[in-house]
């Protein structure tokens, strides 16, 4: 009898031990989309809904030595980043991208956590601008990290669109901008520009709720996932639009603060 095939995909982020974002949002959202999820850790985080209590980054070597590992053995076919700490982290995970072919490549630039703490220097902001964003098959900023790596002010959607074509021309060759910090009065609007110039906004009702630890990481995710499956871009980005959204609208109630998604959602 033939054995299940489940593309591989890979998350290189840092763990939340919250369990709400971070690798466990990636490892949730991959397992929920049917695919095989493998990761490479580069920092710890001791957090909850609450906040960010802790961080340690891993060493160089040991970063490495993931990524090798993975090389040796697996067929990786997405990829995505997410919390990347310091500008060293961010040269070592370039390089390792460089040296190994693991299929498209999401960027979710994580700057700062829902609560506050910073997950980024400030020094590796540059780096990510002119190392990691290049290689980027998609970037997908939220609107603070798509001002910081723009040096634009946003707050309306022509300014996010206007964002989004600056972060082409940094490098990246398709963009999402997120739209979950406009008003608490507007909808849940995203901006998608296309490497071929297509365009398109996706709006959901927004969902009075603090429970949205994670958002950003479980739709970048989710889009790894369905480019790992070999969807179509466009495609991929609108189910992991439904997706998350079904994951906040859907809400469970763990800890207090920002809370955790509900990862079940369908
Ligand atoms: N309250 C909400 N109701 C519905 N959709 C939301 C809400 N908040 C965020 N979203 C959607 O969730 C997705 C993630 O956007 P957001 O801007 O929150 O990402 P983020 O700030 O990177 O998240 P995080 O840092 O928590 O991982 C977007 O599609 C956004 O429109
Ligand atoms: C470890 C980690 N990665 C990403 C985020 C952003 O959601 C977070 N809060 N924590």
């Amino acid at each position: 009898m033939t054995k299940p095939q489940f593309p591989q995909v890979l998350s290189i982020a840092g763990s939340d031990s919250g369990g709400g974002a971070g690798m466990q949002a990636d490892l949730k959202t991959m397992q929920m989309r049917h695919v095989f999820a493998t990761t490479v850790l580069v920092a710890i985080t001791a957090q909850n809904a609450r906040g960010v209590q802790r961080a340690q980054v891993l060493p160089p070597a040991m970063i490495d030595a993931q990524f090798a590992a993975l090389a040796e053995d697996l067929q990786i076919k997405a990829v995505k980043t997410g919390m990347l700490a310091d500008s060293q982290t961010v040269q070592t995970v370039v390089q390792n991208l460089q040296r190994y072919d693991f299929g498209p490549l999401t960027v979710d630039p994580v700057m700062i956590a829902k609560g506050g703490a910073p997950l980024l220097a400030d020094e590796a902001v540059a780096t990510v601008r002119d190392q990691l964003l290049p290689l980027a098959t998609l970037i997908t900023p939220n609107l603070p990290e798509a001002e910081v790596l723009t040096g634009q002010k946003i707050r309306t959607e022509a300014q996010m669109r206007q964002a989004a074509e600056h972060l082409q021309a940094l490098g990246a060759a398709n963009v999402l901008v997120k739209g979950g910090h406009l008003g608490a009065d507007q909808a849940a609007v995203d901006y998608v520009l296309l490497a071929n110039g297509r365009d398109f906004w996706l709006t959901s009702p927004r969902v009075a709720t603090a429970n949205t630890h994670g958002t950003g990481d479980t739709i970048s995710a989710c889009i790894t996932a369905e480019l790992a499956k070999g969807v179509d871009l466009a495609t991929a980005i609108r189910v992991a639009k439904a997706y998350v959204t079904a994951t906040i609208r859907e809400g469970i109630q763990v800890g207090h603060g920002h809370g955790p998604l509900n990862h079940w959602a369908v």
